[in-house]
C-alpha cells in the first residue's frame, strides 16, 4: 500500500463509465464514477478517457448492507478477520457490514469498537460499522458502556449480545431505555436459554427420528413477544435477529399492527433451506436458530413480501473446518453467507415472483442502512454521492462452488447447490473491489481506500 501524493493523485483521477446497466426500476442507464463519487447518471454518457465497463445485461444495485455479520476479529482470526470478512462481503456485492460483538475481547467498550472500525477503514473492501454488546462480556449480567460506544468515534447505533439472548427482562428494559436516548436500536437474538439447553435442531418429528435434542419454536416466539411489549412500553426501537418460525412472523405482524417500533430480519438460509438437510448429519447445516420446516420458510418469504420482515441479513458466521468436521453434537453453530446472499435472494424470492429487484434493493440495502442509521451511504444512484454499488448478472445459473467464497472459512450450506445470479463488479466509495468477477488484490483496495479518505477530507 502506498499513499504517496502521486499515487493518490493517480487514483483520484481514475474514472469508470458503467455502460448500459439496468437499474432496479428496470430503466437502463450509464453511470460515470470519478474520484470516488458518482458524477453522472444518464444515457449515452461520454467516456472522457474513463475505463469502460460494458454492463449490458447487468443489474446495478445499490451497495448491499448487511446488518448482521460476524467478522471474528479480534480474537477468532483463525475463522475470519476484518480484511477477509469484508473481502467476502465485496464478493457478495456488499459495501457495508455491521460487525457483531461476539469477538474476544467482546466489543463492549469504545476501544474495541473503534479498533474494529479502523481495521475496516484500512482494509477498504467495505464500510464496517461495529455493533456494541448490550451486556459486559455478553454475560447477561450488567449493561456494557453503551453510551461510551455510542459517543465514540465509531458512533455505534446497534447493540446486540448476538449468539446469546438478553434474557433478563429488566436488563432488556434498561438497554431499550438507554439506546432510545440516541436513536439506537437493540438487536435481539431471541432464544429462551432454558427452553433450548443442549438443543441441536428444530424440535419436531424429525428431531425425534434423528435422535437429536429439539429446539422448540416457542423458545424464539416467547422472547419476541416479550420484547415487542417491552419496546412498546419504553417507546424504543427493537430489531429481531434471524427470525426463523412462522409463529414469530405472526407475533411481529401483530406488533407492527399496534404501531410498535419493531424491525426484523430473515437470513438467506432460513429463506431457502429446511431441516430435512440434517438427515445427512453434515454440520454445515447446523445453525442458530436451526433450519426449520417448509411452512416456516414459506411464512418467512410471505413476511418479507408483505413487509412484516423488513430485511435480509446474512448472519455470516465463519467457523474453521475442524469445528464443522466433528460429529453433529460437538460441531459449532453457524454458516457463512455473504458471498451467496444475493444469489439465494434471487433464487428464493425473485424467481418465485415474491419480490422485485426494487424490493431486493430495499431489503438488502436501503432498509438495513436505515435501521442501522448508516450515514452517508447512497442507495439511489444520486449524482454527487459516494459511489457504492454492485453489478449483478441475473442470467447466470451455476453450481455454487468454493471459487465463489472469498473469506477465510468455507462452512457454506450452499456449496454444490445450483443458484442463480453472480456478482460481477462491486464499487465501494467509487473504487472497484470486485472487477469482472474477480475480487481485487488487498493492497490495491487499501490504496483506493486511502485515496478516497484523502479525497473526502480535502476535496
Ligand atoms: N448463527 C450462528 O449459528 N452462530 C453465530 C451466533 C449467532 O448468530 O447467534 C456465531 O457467532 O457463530
Ligand atoms: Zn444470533
Ligand atoms: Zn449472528
Amino acid at each position: 500500500m502506498s499513499d504517496s501524493p502521486s499515487s493518490t493523485d493517480r487514483l483520484a483521477s481514475l474514472s469508470y463509465l458503467v455502460s448500459g446497466a439496468t437499474l432496479p426500476t428496470g430503466e437502463r442507464a450509464d453511470l460515470l464514477v470519478q474520484g470516488g463519487r458518482l458524477r453522472a447518471v444518464g444515457r449515452s454518457l461520454d467516456a472522457h478517457g474513463a475505463t469502460v465497463i460494458d454492463a449490458d445485461g447487468l443489474l446495478a444495485l445499490p451497495g448491499l448492507v448487511d446488518l448482521h455479520t460476524h467478522l471474528r476479529e479480534p480474537g477468532f482470526e483463525q475463522s475470519e478477520t476484518v480484511l477477509t470478512g469484508t473481502r467476502a462481503a465485496a464478493a457478495g456485492g456488499f459495501t457495508s457490514v455491521f460487525a457483531m460483538a461476539n469477538t474476544l475481547p467482546v466489543s463492549d467498550t469504545a476501544g474495541v469498537v473503534e479498533q474494529v472500525q479502523a481495521l475496516g477503514d484500512d482494509a477498504g473492501f467495505a464500510t464496517v460499522r461495529p455493533i456494541g454488546a448490550v451486556t459486559v462480556g455478553l454475560a447477561g449480567e450488567r449493561l456494557s458502556e453503551i453510551g461510551a460506544m455510542a459517543h465514540s468515534r465509531a458512533r455505534v447505533r446497534v447493540f446486540s449480545d448476538d449468539g446469546k439472548c438478553v434474557h433478563d427482562s429488566l436488563l432488556m428494559r434498561r438497554a431499550l431505555e438507554y439506546v432510545k436516548t440516541f436513536d439506537g436500536v437493540v438487536a435481539q437474538h431471541s432464544q429462551d436459554p432454558r427452553l433450548t439447553e443442549n438443543s441441536q435442531m428444530n424440535e419436531g418429528a424429525l428431531s425425534s427420528e434423528l435422535g437429536l435434542k429439539g429446539w422448540p419454536a416457542v423458545a424464539e416466539e416467547s422472547i419476541i413477544a416479550r420484547d415487542v411489549l417491552l419496546a412498546e412500553h419504553v417507546g424504543a426501537r427493537l430489531h429481531v435477529c434471524h427470525v426463523s418460525t412462522a409463529g414469530s412472523v405472526e407475533v411481529i405482524r401483530w406488533a407492527k399492527s399496534r404501531g410498535i417500533a419493531v424491525t426484523a430480519e430473515a437470513t438467506p438460509h432460513h429463506l431457502l433451506l429446511t431441516e430435512d438437510l440434517i438427515r445427512s448429519y453434515d454440520a454445515r447445516y447446523k445453525v442458530n436458530p436451526p433450519l426449520r420446516r417448509d411452512d416456516d420458510v414459506h411464512a418467512l418469504r410471505a413476511g418479507l413480501a408483505d413487509g412484516t420482515i423488513d430485511i435480509i441479513a446474512t448472519d455470516h458466521a465463519p467457523h474453521p473446518a475442524e469445528s464443522k468436521e466433528s460429529e453433529w453434537d460437538a460441531a459449532s453453530f453457524g454458516m457463512v453467507g455473504l458471498e451467496s446472499a444475493l444469489s439465494v435472494a434471487q433464487t428464493a424470492l425473485v424467481e418465485t415472483g415474491l419480490l422485485t429487484w426494487a424490493d431486493i434493493a430495499r431489503v438488502l440495502s436501503q432498509t438495513p442502512a436505515e435501521i442501522g442509521r448508516l450515514a452517508d451511504h447512497s442507495h439511489a444512484f444520486e449524482v454527487g454521492s459516494s459511489a457504492n454499488f454492485t453489478l449483478h448478472d441475473p442470467s447466470s445459473s451455476s453450481v455454487f462452488g468454493l471459487d465463489r467464497l472469498a473469506g477465510k472459512s468455507t462452512n457454506s450450506p450452499f456449496l454444490g447447490m445450483t443458484l442463480s445470479g453472480r456478482v460481477e463488479y462491486t464499487f465501494h466509495h467509487g473504487y472497484p473491489t470486485v472487477f469482472g468477477g474477480t475480487v481485487l488484490d488487498s493492497a490495491e483496495v487499501a490504496a483506493s481506500a486511502a485515496a478516497w479518505k484523502t479525497g473526502s477530507t480535502h476535496g
